[in-house]
């Protein structure tokens, strides 16, 4: 199934190699033809991004070595000052790249060596591209380091070298750039940290590849047009066809979570929002929340929800459209228990969020099997590393894979956090966020969002679509929210009160 319109398609390693493949055997598109136009477009994005001064090329043996050698020559016969260092000898060279270094005027390509860096006005990487496979290795270690310590800028072609173009993993050294120059369409690793961390920013080259290629995206950036899914209130509309959500949550000391996730839910359309929470906290809740119901659970005696409240609050869910469980919920082993019995007994669409996070923990499989109804799980890498009983350094490193194996054996739509906000469906299929929304990186952010999907689903919208209108929502609210005061000043209420601008825009 080809990417919904909404979503800007990203491609792996392999795929790219089909498309040329196709462009070159069906569309009989000549490969230095493709490699010109590469070389050229990076030429392009020098320019404008550095426009005086010495530019260095750091070229290896393959065709991103070739791409390198077409830029060196375009700018040269634009009369800029050039130097071209290659990694291996040029005998060693693919023959596409070497038919390049014929044609190039001026002085010839020396070997790599350190210090020539040091004059450089700015670095163009082109060591290794989308045929690069596992760590870097010698010669290619060293040179990758070396363009690391240099104090120019660097620009990449396609790739930054050391980042896997298909998942955006870094095993080695890799090279930060202020910008990549990506061919055809960005790769995937571009824009998954850490290798989004790498890429800068990212500028799409045309390399004259016809529409019509052969492969089928599986991954993509979130585009804006998803808001435009969003269902809106018209003159037929009530406040239970606007979306009712009912939140399941809180605890003593975390009444703020699920009040916020109210707050959210309401502010991104749901016309009807319950909030179900331990009874001796009902008041703190009744004050805050003017437009909400509220519901007291059966409790500890000591604010945490107790495992016995499963009939009342399968009760107080019977006319949602949409659950949220979780926020504020604690760690106390009862309200745990209390989650593990609910989320299978929800017949409605289910977010479960934070501590209702952490009750699934190594049980993903067994507690959400029985299902009938689509469920969203919305973990930063430490409560998917609780999920799937891994370290959250070891999510840090391969968002992509655990978020696909968490969504795989759950069956759910996982929604990884962080800048790179990554939305696996059971499939496979990833949407990414492009993020840039650091004013987010602040507490009640998480729960803001577990709202505004709950909402998105109470609305009816389709579970992945529902889950990355949320995201995208969010994030442009965590913009608008840094636009008076920087993201320093933000508070996860500035996010509430910026999402409908947010939405309406
Ligand atoms: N027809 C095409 O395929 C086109 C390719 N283009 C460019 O070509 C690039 C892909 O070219 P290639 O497939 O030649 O591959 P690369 O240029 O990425 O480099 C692969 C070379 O590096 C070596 N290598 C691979 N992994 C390594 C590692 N971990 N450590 C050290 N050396 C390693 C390989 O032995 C091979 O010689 C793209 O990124 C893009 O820049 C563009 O020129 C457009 C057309
Ligand atoms: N540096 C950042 N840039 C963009 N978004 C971020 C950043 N840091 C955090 N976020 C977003 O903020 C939210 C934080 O959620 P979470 O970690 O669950 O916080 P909490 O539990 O305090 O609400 C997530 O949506 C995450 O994607
Ligand atoms: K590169």
């Amino acid at each position: 199934m080809s990417l919904p319109r909404w979503m800007e398609p990203l491609l792996e390693a392999g795929e790219m190699r089909e498309i040329d493949r196709w462009a070159i055997n069906e569309r009989t598109i000549a490969v230095d033809e493709l490699m010109e136009r590469a070389g050229e477009g990076l030429a392009g994005v020098i320019s404008r991004r550095a426009p005086a001064g010495r530019v260095v090329f750091v070229c290896g043996k393959g065709n991103n070595g070739g791409d390198g050698i077409v830029a060196a020559r375009v700018l040269r016969q634009a009369g800029r000052d050039v130097e071209v260092l290659l990694v291996w000898p040029a005998e060693w060279m693919g023959s596409d790249a070497q038919a390049q270094l014929k044609k190039l005027p001026g002085a010839k390509p020396v070997a790599f060596e350190a210090g020539r860096l040091n004059k450089a006005q700015v670095i163009v990487d082109c060591v290794l591209g989308t045929g690069s496979s596992g760590k870097p290795r010698s010669p290619a270690d060293q040179v990758i380091s070396e363009m690391e310590a240099a104090k120019a800028p660097v620009i990449a072609a396609d790739v930054p070298s050391g980042v896997d173009a298909t998942t955006g993993e870094v095993e080695g050294p890799a090279v930060h750039c202020v910008a990549t120059a990506a061919f055809h369409r960005p790769k995937v690793g571009l824009w998954v940290r850490p290798g989004k961390e790498y890429a800068g920013e990212v500028d799409i080259v045309d390399i004259g590849i016809p529409r019509g290629g052969p492969a089928r995206p599986d991954a993509g950036l979130i585009g804006s047009g998803v808001l435009r899914e969003v269902p809106r209130r018209g003159a037929t509309s009530t406040k239970f066809s606007s979306g009712n959500v009912c939140i399941i949550g809180g605890s003593r000391g975390l009444t703020g979570a699920p009040a916020m996730t109210a707050l959210a839910a309401m502010r991104a359309g749901a016309g009807y929002v319950t909030v179900g929470a331990p009874a001796s906290l009902e008041l703190s809740f009744t004050v805050r929340l003017l437009e909400a119901m509220v519901v007291g659970l059966p409790e500890d005696g000591d604010g945490h929800l107790d495992a016995s409240g499963l009939e009342p609050v399968l009760k107080a869910v019977v006319r949602a459209d949409a659950v949220v469980l979780g926020p504020g919920l604690s760690k106390n082993p009862q309200s745990q228990a209390l989650a593990r019995a609910v989320a299978p007994r929800i017949d409605v669409p289910l977010v479960v969020d934070a501590d209702g996070l952490n009750a699934l923990a190594g049980q993903l499989e067994e507690i959400l099997a029985g299902r009938r109804w689509p469920t969203v799980l919305t973990p930063h890498a430490g409560e998917l590393g609780r999920l799937l009983e891994v370290d959250s350094a070891e999510v840090e490193r391969s968002r992509l894979r655990h978020v696909r194996e968490a969504a795989a054996i759950s069956k759910a739509f996982v929604v990884l956090k962080g800048d790179d906000t990554l939305v696996a469906a059971p499939s496979g299929r990833v949407a990414i966020s492009r993020g840039r929304a650091p004013g987010l990186a602040t507490a009640g952010t998480g729960d803001v969002l577990s709202g505004v999907i709950g909402a998105m689903l109470a609305k009816g919208m389709p579970v992945a679509q529902g889950a990355c209108a949320g995201v995208y929502a969010h994030l442009r609210a965590g913009q608008i929210a840094a636009a008076p005061h920087g993201p320093d000043g933000v508070i996860a209420s500035d996010v509430i009160a910026s999402l409908p601008a947010a939405l309406s825009a």
